[in-house]
């Protein structure tokens, strides 16, 4: 009998993607002793945009910067199941999509403290802990509140500890905006990306991908 696969499952908007997703990736890979990380892009994130009251950037601009960010790593790997699909994005789908694609392999959902704080206003979110183990990854400036994450089973989650990186891709775009760099915050692909599509400028207003 062959042994199952550990497989990371790094769901984000990644608008754009910065080092704190790629440093909790690859702590969580180390940690889990993970075959690989799959990142998936959001198609339509419906609580951030709702939440941030601004739309987030096309999915192929999204897409195409966590393949540069991605792209040295071989264990890295980015799906598009999320951008693929029509209509909001939830977890349970990516979970599904993925588990059908994948039947050898124990997933790993890889989450900062701030979305796992948020889990349960998730879709059917009582079925997500039997699709995958679920990984929160400190993140500065966000508490873990226990409170909010007691009531998932305790055998489906991990707290782990990673490098304090206080990058968000908030920042990035803001600094971007004001004319400020975003180098060394994001991979050197993803920095010449923007420029180059004029991302994240408001008086340009970006490429649609
Ligand atoms: N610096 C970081 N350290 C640890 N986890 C992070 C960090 N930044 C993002 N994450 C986690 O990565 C996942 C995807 O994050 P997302 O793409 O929303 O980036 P973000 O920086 O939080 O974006 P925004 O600023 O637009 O809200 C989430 O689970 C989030 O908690
Ligand atoms: O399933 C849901 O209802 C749900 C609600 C909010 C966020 N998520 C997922 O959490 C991950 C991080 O989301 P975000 O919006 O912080 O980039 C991403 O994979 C989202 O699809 C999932």
């Amino acid at each position: 009998m062959t042994a199952r696969r550990r497989v990371g499952v790094m769901g984000g908007t990644f608008d754009p993607i910065h080092h704190g997703h790629l440093v909790a990736a690859s702590e969580v890979l180390a940690w889990f002793d993970l075959d690989e990380v799959v990142f998936v892009p959001t198609g339509d994130p419906w609580q951030k945009a709702a939440r941030a009251g601004r739309a987030v950037s096309p999915a192929e601009h999204r897409y195409l910067m966590t393949v540069i960010a991605t792209a040295a790593n071989p264990r890295f790997r980015v799906s598009r199941v999320d951008i693929d699909r029509n209509g909001p994005t939830y977890t349970i789908d990516t979970l599904r999509d993925l588990a059908a694609e994948m039947p050898d392999a124990d997933l790993y959902f890889i989450t900062g403290a701030d979305a796992l704080t948020n889990i349960f206003t998730w879709r059917d979110v009582e079925e997500l802990f039997g699709l995958a183990h679920f990984v929160g990854c400190t993140r500065p400036g966000y508490e873990m509140d226990p409170a909010a994450i007691a009531n998932i089973p305790s055998d489906r989650v991990s707290i782990v500890e990673i490098p304090a990186l206080a990058i968000s891709s908030t920042d990035c775009r803001e600094r971007t905006e004001r004319g400020e760099p975003i180098w060394y915050l994001v991979p050197d692909g993803v920095v010449q990306y923007v420029a180059k599509h004029r991302l994240y400028t408001s008086a340009l207003e970006g490429d649609t991908a």
